[in-house]
């Protein structure tokens, strides 16, 4: 009870004072969402509510941008006795706002722990800190359901969560995004998945075994070529080949969601052998790949790197 006292009372808005400083020095960067939305919350036959496109999306538009609707500190509150925490939990949803309530309280769960366990993407708001970590609610977003070779990738941008679309989808098309590391082999991700309390029936788990088979074998070959392009960078092995296997591999395997890597080491291999042409064509691929992933103006190392390869190859290290 001391505990709860402690949270009730430093924590009733779902964090620390100081972190809750940090959220609110960050800018909101959403835009109006397209109205009406190019989407339509259908029953999907085996996983609840889903998200089916109503026309066609184009790849790299936005399909839903959304600010959390409510944000707690990840940590202390999985100490509390499960009838504490529901208490604490409830407390915070009763101070929303009518309209976003309803939202959260519409959403997939059983009790308001389980919709955020089941729902909340994880943000850490102050890097390593260990306070940092924070369970991020966007009901919205939380009807998308996993897939493991998705068609949009979704990103938390200071405290703004984006997804885009990584490819093309066709209208009837369900909207996916992956809730774990799509290049794990098949039995990892359906381990993955069953601690989510599901077994997953997506496009690709649902496929005749010699295609799960295959795309088994396709991730066994991504991760054996990355081995043997770091080993041969160091020495004389090095092929442009190589890089255009691994994007070919990628897109074989509808991997999209990662491809901006694939891009950069076949950009960076093309700008060693002083392939000018196709080293700015992979970078500008990988820094268009990149800002899906992490947003345009991310200062994250290897997207800058990529866009200055694109933009001035003569000057780039490689
Ligand atoms: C974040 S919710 C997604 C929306 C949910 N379908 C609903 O009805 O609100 C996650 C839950 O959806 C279901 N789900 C999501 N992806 C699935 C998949 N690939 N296969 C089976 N069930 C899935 C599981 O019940 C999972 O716990």
């Amino acid at each position: 009870s001391s505990l709860r006292q402690t949270i009730s009372k430093s924590q009733r808005r779902g964090s620390t004072p100081g972190n809750i400083d940090i959220l609110n020095s960050f800018a909101a960067l959403t835009k109006p969402n397209s109205e009406p939305p190019p989407f339509e919350v259908r029953e999907i036959p085996g996983k609840g509510i889903g998200l089916i496109a109503n026309r066609t999306i184009q790849r790299g538009e936005i399909v839903m941008q959304y600010t959390p609707t409510l944000v707690v500190q990840l940590g202390p509150h999985i100490d509390l006795p499960a009838s504490d925490r529901e208490a604490f939990y409830q407390d915070a949803v009763n101070q929303l706002p009518t309209a976003r309530r309803e939202v959260f309280v519409a959403q997939y769960g059983k009790d308001i722990y389980t919709k955020i366990d089941r729902n909340a993407f994880r943000m850490f708001i102050n890097g390593q800190n260990p306070y940092s970590g924070h369970l991020d609610a966007f009901p919205e977003v939380s009807r998308l359901n996993h897939d493991c070779r998705p068609n949009l990738n979704s990103r938390i941008e200071n405290i703004t969560h984006t997804t885009t679309a990584v490819r093309s989808i066709s209208p009837g098309e369900e909207l996916t995004i992956s809730y774990i590391d799509g290049l794990l082999p098949p039995h990892s991700r359906q381990e993955r998945l069953a601690d989510w309390g599901f077994n997953c029936t997506c496009s690709l788990c649902s496929s005749p075994p010699s295609e799960v088979a295959a795309s088994d074998a396709r991730i066994r070959a991504i991760k054996d070529l990355e081995e043997e392009l770091d080993k041969a960078v160091g020495g004389g092995d090095l092929t442009t080949e190589m890089g255009e296997r691994l994007v070919r591999l990628f897109k074989e395997e509808r991997l999209e969601t990662y491809i901006g890597h694939a891009y950069t080491k076949a950009a960076l291999i093309y700008a060693m052998f002083g392939v000018e042409a196709k080293a700015r064509e992979y970078a500008g691929l990988a820094a268009d790949a990149m800002a899906m992933d992490l947003g345009e103006e991310a200062g994250d190392v290897v997207a800058t790197s990529m866009r200055e390869l694109a933009e001035r190859p003569g000057q780039h290290w490689a």
